[in-house]
């Protein structure tokens, strides 16, 4: 039993929780309405099954071909799954960008791994309504440019306190990327992302943003740390030549109801901005944005 603020009339009542410090003042706190959590933990991020793109029924390529488009367009991420690539080749890069954070400290690894993802493409180009080439010829990515980036988080003892890496998008068209630390941001909130084993993890980098004219839209991501162990992650970034200039595909332009929203850029400029400022949100895109 409790008193109303006037005091001449007793009822039984829960106080109506309504702001943060009715919330915060409530003894039985243990949890807290979803909207003042940054992080979502009960969302699920798409899964998309490549084996399916080589499908001889063209009802079910064309319904992986339009889940694909959703994920890109609606979370910007998913897990590739029956991807092809043996798990002990995957183990493998894995084992030797340990030995060689081991024996380096750290550091980032540049290799060029040719081994260009034209499949995934072609659905991507499909999946924007573009002839199946459309992105590759785009980006001519015959002479694609990639780079292979290790990253090396050693147990932090205050991991409320750092970040293993600030929110960021990555250039180029997408990233992979292994081992739980890493969190998205999902309709402003941050999601957990858990891989399952043996598959890739892949994001929309700018330049999908940029070629699909902002249909697609690159993923703000980010690395927390955790005090028990050293995790180490693999990112690959898939661009074109350095010197190619990445522009909105002139078929999703039209200037009357869809007016570009991106100049074109260089790769190399873009990459060299990148590299030389802090990672910060998605700023560098602000600055080719029109
Ligand atoms: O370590 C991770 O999970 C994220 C790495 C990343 O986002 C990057 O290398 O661009
Ligand atoms: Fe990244």
């Amino acid at each position: 039993m409790a008193a109303t603020a006037s005091g001449n009339v007793e009822t039984s009542f829960r106080p109506k929780i309504g702001c943060v410090k009715d919330l915060a003042e409530s003894s039985d706190l243990t949890s807290i309405p979803s909207k003042y959590s940054y992080y979502s933990t009960a969302l699920q991020i798409p899964t998309i099954d490549f084996s399916l793109l080589n499908s001889t029924s063209p009802d079910q390529r064309s319904k992986v071909i339009q889940d694909l488009g959703k994920a890109c367009q609606e979370w910007g991420f998913f897990m590739l799954i029956n991807h092809g690539v043996p798990e002990s080749l995957m183990e493998g890069m894995l084992a030797m960008c340990r030995d060689f954070l081991d024996q380096t400290g750290g550091g980032e690894v540049g290799v060029c791994w040719k081994a260009c993802p034209e499949n995934y493409l072609k659905a991507i180009s499909e999946s924007l309504g573009l002839e199946g080439s459309c992105i590759d010829k785009a980006m001519e990515l015959e002479s694609c440019f990639q780079i292979l980036t290790s990253n090396l988080y050693p147990p932090c003892p205050q991991p409320d306190l750092a970040m293993g890496m600030p929110p960021h998008s990555d250039h180029g068209l997408f990233i992979q990327n292994q081992n739980g630390g890493l969190q998205l941001n999902h309709n402003g909130k941050w999601v957990n992302v858990h891989a399952l084993p043996n598959t890739f993890l892949v994001n929309t980098g700018d330049h999908l943003e940029i070629l699909s004219n902002g249909k697609y839209k690159s993923v703000l991501h980010r690395a927390v740390v955790n005090n028990k162990a050293t995790r180490i992650s693999l990112a690959v970034t898939h661009g074109p030549c350095l010197d190619k200039v990445v522009a909105p595909v002139a078929e999703l332009v039209d200037s009357e109801n869809n007016p570009a929203l991106y100049h074109g850029m260089m790769y190399k400029e873009y990459l060299e901005f990148q590299q030389s400022n802090q990672l910060n949100g998605k700023s560098h895109l602000d600055r080719i944005r029109i």
